[in-house]
């Protein structure tokens, strides 16, 4: 079996004997678009974590079987271009829960507790000029009673609603969009988002979600909304939340994604300089333990697929 790693970098230069033991491993570092055809023409399966695989590399890899995503978001596969061209495609699901709930929180304990601009404040010795043993400059609000939203009540928005009810939130779980019929226990999206005090995004990302939260849905949020999306970029118009948080529309927000990735010096969320969004690079997954289950579950995936199986099997 000719096995071909597309973005080992992305595994943060972890073993990868689990892979190895599975057949002829052969592994790039980073691969841009235009090397994937050379560089996969004899493989039998593809290992990629962000690395496009479009149509037209598909039609250019008669020998490929399987593409095995190392993430759980498969948005960067033509998945209707694989199923055409009889090429299995299987994600990882579920291998960094504890760790994007983790970072959701963080983002959101940051946001609601004012933390990032308290600790500016503390390093900027505004403490040290305090006439009381406090420092108040900033609200402070709790998570407790909130009305919390979930958008995808998959995996990850099953666990961050779990944590949320802990907090005391009052958990709500969206629809989705353009749904005539509302499925019980859910509320209408947007008679839930209208009702937000926080906002989590799970989803992923497809024609159905792309720009689900653009100008005319922020219009219909809280002011007093905070929004978090670490799902993936696109869900969110970039340029339509920054206009939100610049004209406070919502009150803030906390993003792991964009819409392009790497960032780009040109994303509006990149040149946005209020300090009522904070931005981390993709890497809510990334914890140690997070990537560990990755590995060995993307030899697993290979395994069954190899023995006529189909665990986490997308296409
Ligand atoms: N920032 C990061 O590091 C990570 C981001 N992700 C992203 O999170 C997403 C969700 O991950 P999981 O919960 O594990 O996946 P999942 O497949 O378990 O859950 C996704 C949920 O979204 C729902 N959904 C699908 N289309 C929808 C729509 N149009 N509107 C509303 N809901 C819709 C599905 O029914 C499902 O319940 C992934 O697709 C990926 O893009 C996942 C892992 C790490
Ligand atoms: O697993 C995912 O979908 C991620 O975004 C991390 O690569």
């Amino acid at each position: 079996m000719k096995i071909v790693l597309l973005d080992a970098k992305t595994l943060a230069n972890n073993p990868l004997t689990p892979i190895e033991l599975l057949g002829e491993l052969t592994s790039y570092q980073i691969t841009d678009g235009a090397q994937v055809v050379t560089r996969c023409m004899d493989a039998d399966i593809i290992i990629t974590n962000k690395v496009v695989i479009n149509a037209e590399t598909l039609s250019a890899l008669p020998k490929l079987k399987l593409i095995c995503v190392a993430a759980t978001g498969t948005n960067n596969i033509d998945l209707v271009a694989a199923k055409a061209h009889g090429v299995a495609v299987c994600n990882v699901a579920g291998y960094s829960t504890p760790a994007v709930v983790q970072h959701t929180f963080t983002l959101l304990g940051n946001l609601m507790g004012n933390m990032h601009r308290y600790l500016n404040d503390s390093s900027n010795g505004l403490w040290q000029k305090s006439d009381m043993f406090c420092r108040l400059d900033h609200s402070i609000n709790e998570i407790a009673h909130k009305n919390f939203v979930i958008i995808g009540y998959g995996t990850l928005g099953q666990a961050v609603a779990t944590v949320a009810r802990a907090f005391g939130a009052n958990v709500i779980i969206a629809e989705r969009p353009n749904e005539t019929s509302v499925r019980a226990g859910r509320v209408a999206f947007l008679d839930a988002v209208q009702s937000a005090d926080i906002i989590s995004i799970h989803c992923p990302l497809n024609e159905q979600t792309k720009d689900l939260f653009d100008a005319r849905v922020f219009k219909q949020l809280k002011p007093s909304a905070v929004l978090l999306n670490t799902a993936r970029g696109g869900i969110v118009n970039e340029q339509a939340l920054v206009d939100a948080l610049k004209q406070k529309v919502i009150a803030a927000a906390g993003f792991d994604v964009l819409t392009v990735e790497p960032a780009q010096n040109t994303n509006p969320l990149l040149n946005y300089t209020g300090d009522n969004l904070l931005l981390t690079p993709h890497n809510a997954w990334a914890a140690q333990e997070s990537i560990n289950r990755l590995i060995k579950c993307i030899a697993e995936n290979i395994t069954a697929f190899h023995h006529g199986g189909d665990i986490n099997r997308i296409v």
